[in-house]
């Protein structure tokens, strides 16, 4: 018997440092690093519309409450046989998507997510998404899958859509997650800092996930490798902040308004970095309040993805 409708909370990602590794299978390609998951993220709640399937709906999609749609939710939802849409990526018109190939078929389902954090500022927003959809899409339309699979599929669905390689394994984790090696459960491989801490954030706007993985990545994967052996000879949250400046600076991405923020907290004796891929700066601590900022707040996240009531 279904239960025809679930919520999801999935935390949000800041990787501190990455490297880009493809392969011919969405599930093997992913990313190393490492970064810190959030008691700030995303909410996902599906429920199955209750409209007879083939008349073309794939139900409604809201973000925050607006029109909206996130290309790996769609992709993730059709994964799991509800209707979603190879087209609906990128703007309001979910509808739009009816027409796609071999998708008219699947269950419409409504999708309403609601993100403590801005889309598309280096917080993970889209992999959190597709993560919380899978959970909640396959609990409300019992799908019966289990947890590496739902994993594995909403990783596939944000890899294929280029906003993300890591996250997504990231987020299903918790704590502070280092991608030892990459891809989905089965292939690639987790371990993570044992350590709990306030994080403090302050966004200065978006930065284009697919334009950067879309580029030439060999110069910040040669600077993620060597963040990653770093890292994993003195696995403490000190050292992955040094990692995540070093590894900003090698790669070229850092941003000035960033570049700002990470020298104040410096300057005022904290720790903090850039946030892959946003313009976006974390602290630990009162970090960024001690630097005179008025940041967000919230938590290293000890649960990992999860169903809620
Ligand atoms: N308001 C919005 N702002 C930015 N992206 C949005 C918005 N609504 C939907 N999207 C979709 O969400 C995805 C954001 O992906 P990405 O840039 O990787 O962000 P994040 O870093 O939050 O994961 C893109 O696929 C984009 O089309
Ligand atoms: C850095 C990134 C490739 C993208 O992160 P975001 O922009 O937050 O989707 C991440 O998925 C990773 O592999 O570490």
């Amino acid at each position: 018997m279904s239960r025809e409708r679930a919520t999801a909370f999935v935390p949000g990602h800041v990787t501190a440092f990455f490297s880009a590794h493809s392969a011919e299978r969405p599930a093997a390609t992913g990313s190393r690093g490492a970064g810190l998951t959030l008691t700030d993220g995303v909410t996902v709640r599906v429920s199955a519309t209750g409209t007879s399937r083939g008349d073309g709906s794939v139900g409604a999609r809201e973000i925050d409450g607006g029109p909206g749609t996130i290309g790996a939710v769609e992709d993730a939802l059709a994964a799991l046989g509800a209707a979603g849409g190879a087209d609906a990526a990128g703007g309001g018109d979910a509808a739009g998507s009816a027409d796609a190939p071999g998708e008219t078929d699947g269950v419409p389902v409504d999708v309403a997510v609601e993100s403590d954090l801005p889309i598309g500022a280096g917080f993970g927003v889209s992999g959190a998404a597709a993560l919380g959809a899978a959970l909640a899409a396959n609990d409300a339309l019992d799908r019966c899958r289990s947890e590496n699979e739902l994993v594995r599929i909403a990783h596939e669905a944000e890899v294929g859509r280029g906003t993300g390689l890591g996250d997504v394994v990231a987020q299903a984790r918790g704590g502070v997650p280092i991608r030892v090696e990459p891809g989905a459960p089965g292939i690639g491989e987790l371990d993570g800092i044992p350590a709990a801490a306030r994080v403090e954030y302050v966004t200065f706007g978006e930065l284009s996930t697919e334009a950067v993985l879309g580029g030439d990545t060999a110069a910040l994967t040669a600077a993620g490798e060597d963040a990653l052996d770093r890292l994993r000879a003195d696995p403490r949250l000190p050292t992955l902040l040094d990692a995540a400046r070093e590894f900003a600076r090698e790669a070229d991405l850092l941003v000035p308004e960033v570049a700002e923020a990470v020298d104040a907290v410096d300057a005022a004796g904290g720790e903090a970095a850039m946030a892959m891929l946003g313009r976006t700066a974390f602290a630990l601590g009162t970090g960024l309040s001690d630097a005179g900022y008025d940041p967000e707040a919230c938590r290293v996240d000890a649960a990992g993805a999860r169903l809620v009531e």
